[in-house]
């Protein structure tokens, strides 16, 4: 049978195509992306990456042994600290101060997504779980990836963001999760896969609508 990773990729190929085509993905490969919708999803993303932080941790709570549950603790790591750093550092270029940061509230797509992802954190299974979370982790690395195949951009800002997410670190913990969601997919029945499957394609469709909030630049009226 066809390992699970590779029939969920499959199965949300049009998503993912989208989002290798989505102007804001084009525009950080080629340099050309506005930075006024650069600084909104850098907010917003700070904001996604503090509730993922929390998905990583209740991912290392309920982890059938050990070994996965020391993984995702460095998955967790990984993010509080190397991930958000890089946003940290992005927001003292662009002049974004720490203020700025904490009076930032989430988009309704940001919300949508972190509530989603707790949710099948909560009441979901281990396999759901780790099918929500997938497309985050997997999504950056192919975007990363295949921006970096293309040669880094004259601007220094996205260039580092491309050698973030396309580093052999990143590419490395992608691979460790497909491995851990086929030896996983491999004891699932069918209504199990089903709802695995439906929890990948809501994160393609969610990581879609990511890009889209920042370029098309939803914010809200501060109150
Ligand atoms: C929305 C989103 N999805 C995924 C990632 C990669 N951790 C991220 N930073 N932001």
């Amino acid at each position: 049978m066809i390992p699970l990773s590779d029939a969920l990729r499959s199965a949300a190929d049009g998503i993912w195509q989208a989002q290798h085509n989505h102007p804001f993905v084009r525009g950080l490969g080629d340099g050309s992306l506005d930075a006024a919708a650069f600084r909104l999803w850098i907010r917003q993303d700070y904001l996604f990456l503090i509730e993922y932080s929390r998905l990583c941790a209740l991912a290392a709570a309920r982890a059938p042994d050990l070994e996965t549950m020391r993984r995702f603790a460095e998955l967790l790591h990984e993010t509080l600290n190397v991930e958000m750093d890089l946003h940290r550092s992005y927001c003292t270029e662009l002049g974004i101060t720490e203020a700025e940061l904490e009076r930032e509230e989430r988009a309704p797509t940001t919300q949508g997504y972190t509530d989603f992802l707790l949710r099948s954190a909560a009441v979901g299974d281990f396999a759901e779980l780790l099918a929500a979370l997938l497309p985050c982790m997997w999504g950056f690395s192919e975007i990363g990836t295949r921006l970096a195949e293309t040669g880094l951009p004259q601007n220094q800002g996205y260039a580092k963001w491309i050698s973030m997410y396309s580093s052999r670190e990143f590419t490395d913990l992608v691979a460790w999760l497909r491995e851990l969601t086929n030896e996983i997919g491999a004891e699932l029945s069918g209504a199990a896969r089903e709802r695995v499957r439906n929890a990948f394609m809501i994160s393609s469709r969610y990581e879609l609508a990511f890009w889209e909030m920042a370029w098309t630049r939803q914010e809200w009226p501060a109150h």
